[in-house]
């Protein structure tokens, strides 16, 4: 097993010198408050904190009561601490509960198209910062383990039997993943299907996924029966949210019962709103071919007098699509997405805008991401309830949209012409794009690699350009959101000339609420304040 970095201070010393008093309305975590932060989570009550290289494990299960089966059902953060406010957020290992493992030289040494690389295994201390941007007398924050090939491995090829799942919505690049990861079995005796080098040959030129998908259904206690059953060692699971929180129950499940299993999760979201990650597989392809939307609705508002073209793309509470679509266009006039919410009437408002826009231009071009409005539409319409892994189902901005603009211009007798123009279920079903395809082969390629070097209960992501091993409970703690508080969605704003719809107040809530939750969980700011400056030995500097 990887040893963790070595670090001179102790954690306590670094976490007692780092202590002190909240110095304003915005509470900066000193390095001690961002320990006790990944310590206190809610869901996160077991904590193992490692301190240089020796490691203590802090673990209920073997009292084998109820309270301690429960307290080991529960995830558990696995700290490493190092020199200068250094944290690494480790993910655990099939070795953290089955110590005497025998490991094998790595097969891939032997592999004469690696041959060239000058050095293919990756350093085991090797580790991924989550904050690109530090200060020289800042702390060096939040670190996740480094993705790729081990020289040892904990899985001999011939004993491999692996699984992989897909679940939730679809997105481009999922038969990327599957092809990459190589072929296996699925969960359920009457709904797997057998892959084989040959089956999976060229599935990454096709939308969707070749296993198929579906919402709802997690039964836990079933589905790791079934991995028992099979034999199966290594567990793919390729999802969203929903999918990784499922994911993290099952490894839970597996470590309990102590079985040599890895469960891995490989992110998926169109939406691209699992956080800590540089961006979803996906994503990329969902932007360029949304442009084929937005080009016909500006064809056609274009061509007609007072013509409003107004396309709706996918985001149920994140609006990245539809931000990023707009500003890669310059067509746009108006993008409204989940985190910004607007109103229609008055100053300020959107109809204005329209007005303003088709005086200015003849015709407009709005984007509006699935989940924008939903406060407002629900002022007046039912909610749809909840679909079968508990998402609440959506009502159809854009109809609602369309129908709230023509009786308006009804209103004030002008005539437009708009044209609604919805390509959400066309987009996400096409098969990914270059940059995705190669984005996918490298997750998938990352994610065996730490399946066969023995970690588990691990997403595969790239953070700043480089790959690493993520806590599931990293990813499901909270959702990716576009920030309406930071340069990207001002840039937006200075591109189609829209109104940003908010009050001074709304702004200043708005940068409250961000700085908070990026206090809570995205670990040491990168610009301390000078009382909260740890030297490298890990005590305070005044
Ligand atoms: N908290 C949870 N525990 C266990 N399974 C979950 C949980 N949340 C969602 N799931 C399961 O994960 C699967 C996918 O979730 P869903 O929200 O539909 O898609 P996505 O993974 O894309 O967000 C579903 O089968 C759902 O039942
Ligand atoms: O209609 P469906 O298939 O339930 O999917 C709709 C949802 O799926 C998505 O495409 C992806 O959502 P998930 O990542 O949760 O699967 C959302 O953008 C959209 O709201
Ligand atoms: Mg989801």
């Amino acid at each position: 097993m990887a040893s963790p970095p070595t670090a001179s201070a102790s954690a306590s010393e670094a976490a007692e010198s780092g202590r002190r008093s909240a110095p304003g309305p915005i509470d900066v975590p000193s390095p001690r408050d961002h320990l006790h932060h990944l310590l206190d989570r809610r869901d996160t009550p077991r904590v193992v904190h490692v301190e240089g290289t020796t490691m203590q494990r802090q673990r209920g299960e073997a009292a084998g009561d109820a309270a301690a089966a429960a307290a080991a059902a529960k995830p558990e953060v696995k700290l490493v601490t190092g020199d200068g406010g250094y944290v690494l957020e480790d993910v655990p290992h099939v070795c953290d509960y089955l110590p005497d493992l025998p490991t094998y030289s790595n097969p891939l040494q032997d592999n004469p198209a690696y041959s060239v690389v000058k050095q293919y295994f990756v350093n085991p201390d090797d580790t991924v910062c989550q904050k690109a941007i530090v200060r020289k007398d800042g702390p060096r924050g939040n670190h996740f383990r480094r993705a790729g090939p081990r020289q040892r491995v904990f899985f001999e090829s011939d004993e491999v039997h692996a699984c992989i799942v897909t679940c939730g919505g679809l997105c481009p690049g999922l038969n990327t993943v599957i092809r990459e990861i190589g072929g296996y079995r699925g969960f359920y005796a009457c709904n797997t299907i057998d892959l084989s080098p040959k089956s999976v040959n060229d599935i990454h030129k096709r939308g969707g996924t070749v296993l198929g998908t579906s919402r709802g259904g997690h039964d836990t206690m079933k589905i790791v029966d079934s991995i028992q059953d099979r034999g199966i060692n290594q567990v793919y699971v390729i999802g969203g949210d929903g999918t990784q929180r499922g994911a993290g129950v099952i490894f839970e499940e597996i470590r309990r019962r102590g079985l040599k299993v890895a469960v891995a999760g490989i992110p998926k979201t169109i939406d691209n709103d699992i956080p800590v990650i540089d961006r979803s597989f996906g994503f990329d392809t969902a932007v360029e071919e949304a442009q084929r939307a937005i080009n016909a609705a500006h064809v056609e508002a274009g061509s007609a007098e007072n013509g409003i073209g107004l396309v709706k793309l996918m985001g149920r509470h994140s609006g990245f699509i539809a931000h990023y679509a707009t500003l890669a266009s310059r067509d746009v006039d108006c993008c409204l997405i989940p985190e910004s919410p607007f109103y229609l009437e008055g100053e300020g408002g959107l109809f204005r805008y329209l007005e303003k826009r088709l005086k200015e231009n003849g015709h407009m071009v709005i984007v509006v991401a699935e989940g924008a409005g939903q406060k407002l539409i629900n002022e007046t319409k039912e909610s749809m309830g909840k679909d079968a892994s508990g998402n609440s189902i959506l009502l159809d901005v854009g109809l609602w949209l369309s129908q709230k603009i023509k009786e308006h211009f009804k209103k004030i007798k002008t005539t437009i012409n708009l044209k609604y123009i919805d390509p959400t279920y066309m987009i996400r079903a096409i098969p990914s794009n270059a940059s995705d395809n190669v984005y996918c082969t490298l997750l998938a390629h990352s994610v065996v690699h730490g399946a066969m070097a023995g970690y588990t209960g691990f997403t595969v992501g790239q953070v700043n350009g480089r790959h690493c091993y993520i806590p599931f409970y990293r990813i499901t703690e909270k959702q990716n959101k576009v920030s309406i508080t930071d340069r990207m969605w001002a840039r937006l704003l200075s591109s189609t000339n829209q109104p940003s719809f908010l009050s001074k107040k709304d702004v200043e809530d708005a940068k409250m609420e961000e700085e908070r939750a990026s206090k809570f969980f995205d670990g040491p700011p990168p610009n301390p304040k000078v009382e909260d400056k740890v030297a490298s030995n890990g005590k305070a500097v005044k």
